[in-house]
């Protein structure tokens, strides 16, 4: 099902009303993000970019928001705001309607380079940012590292540094050391992209797996239309810069998924509608761009 331009993703509903498609009985326990006529731009006056323009949406708590957009439409900026990394220029980004003035542990993102530092163990990636806060007590914070990664496949590795991992574990590890901070939301930009067909399908649902578990807040962008019809509840479908909402498709694949559903009729009309948006976007942007060209 499709909704207008720039409109709400999702209401969130007050009393956290579940969907056919959600598994019911795991309750969400993210947040809500809301983003107001938000606009960016970089570079000086004279030679500025205007990047997001009024941009509006609405993250409903507990769901997988995946955005999908044509290259270069300013995902990655997106991304960077709702950090809290980067401020907009004019419009606001709350989370539960507190506006957002910087980075916070409730929010952890997870990007497509990996951040793991070199010289640490796997155990000590985890355990690093909350040692550092000295935010819990230091044989409880060692307990929950094991155990998580233990959950993410890695309980065999958690003495190896991040060279000796593969690509996939390499993300696995990233996921245990943003989740050992119980964040409300997780961003993920393109956290996949780079990896190996096969183990970029693993980590798909190993990912969505955790997610349906644990039902946080989580925003995924991503540049692969399969892989954003498998993981969304909702699939926000960005234009051309200056970047609005162009739709948000709804998606009602039940859960928990796997794979066979991306062959059905209904997850073949998502992508086909998908398809349709992003390349008349992206002809849009040929034609700006060429225009002068002989
Ligand atoms: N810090 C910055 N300073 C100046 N320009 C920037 C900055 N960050 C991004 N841009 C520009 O903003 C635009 C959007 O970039 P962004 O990386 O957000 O897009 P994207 O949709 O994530 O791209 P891709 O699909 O290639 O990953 C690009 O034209 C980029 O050059």
């Amino acid at each position: 099902m499709l909704t207008n331009r720039n409109s709400i993703a999702r209401a969130a509903s007050a009393g956290g009303a579940t969907k056919s498609n959600k598994a019911a009985s795991t309750p969400a326990t993210g947040s809500t993000i809301e983003l107001t006529n938000v606009s960016k731009a970089y570079g000086e006056e004279w030679l500025s970019d205007q990047i997001l323009d009024n941009l509006s949406l609405s993250i409903a708590p507990g769901e997988m928001t995946v955005i999908v957009g044509p290259s270069g439409c300013g995902k990655s900026t997106l991304v960077n705001l709702l950090a809290g990394f980067e401020e907009p220029d004019s419009g606001k980004i709350t989370i539960d309607g507190e506006e957002i003035t910087g980075p916070g542990k409730d929010r952890m993102v997870v990007f497509q380079e990996t951040a793991l530092i070199p010289w640490q163990t796997t155990f000590e990636n985890v355990v690093f940012g909350p040692k550092l806060r000295g935010d819990m007590k230091t044989a409880d914070l060692e307990k929950e590292a094991k155990k998580l990664l233990v959950k993410v496949g890695l309980g065999e590795f958690m003495s190896k540094f991040p060279l000796q991992l593969s690509g996939g574990m390499q993300r696995r590890a990233e996921l245990a050391r943003a989740l050992i901070n119980e964040p409300k939301v997780m961003i993920m930009d393109e956290p996949f992209r780079g990896l190996d067909a096969m183990s970029r399908s693993l980590m798909q649902e190993f990912f969505l797996q955790l997610f349906e578990e644990n039902r946080r807040t989580n925003v995924f962008v991503t540049s692969e239309i399969d892989e954003a019809i498998f993981l969304a509840d909702n699939l926000i479908v960005l234009t051309n810069k200056p970047t609005k909402v162009e739709k948000i498709i709804d998606i009602k694949l039940p859960r928990p998924r796997n794979y066979s559903m991306l062959t059905s009729a209904e997850a073949f009309e998502y992508k086909r509608e998908t398809m349709a948006i992003l390349h008349e976007e992206a002809m849009k942007s040929f034609a700006n761009t060429s225009k002068g060209v002989a």
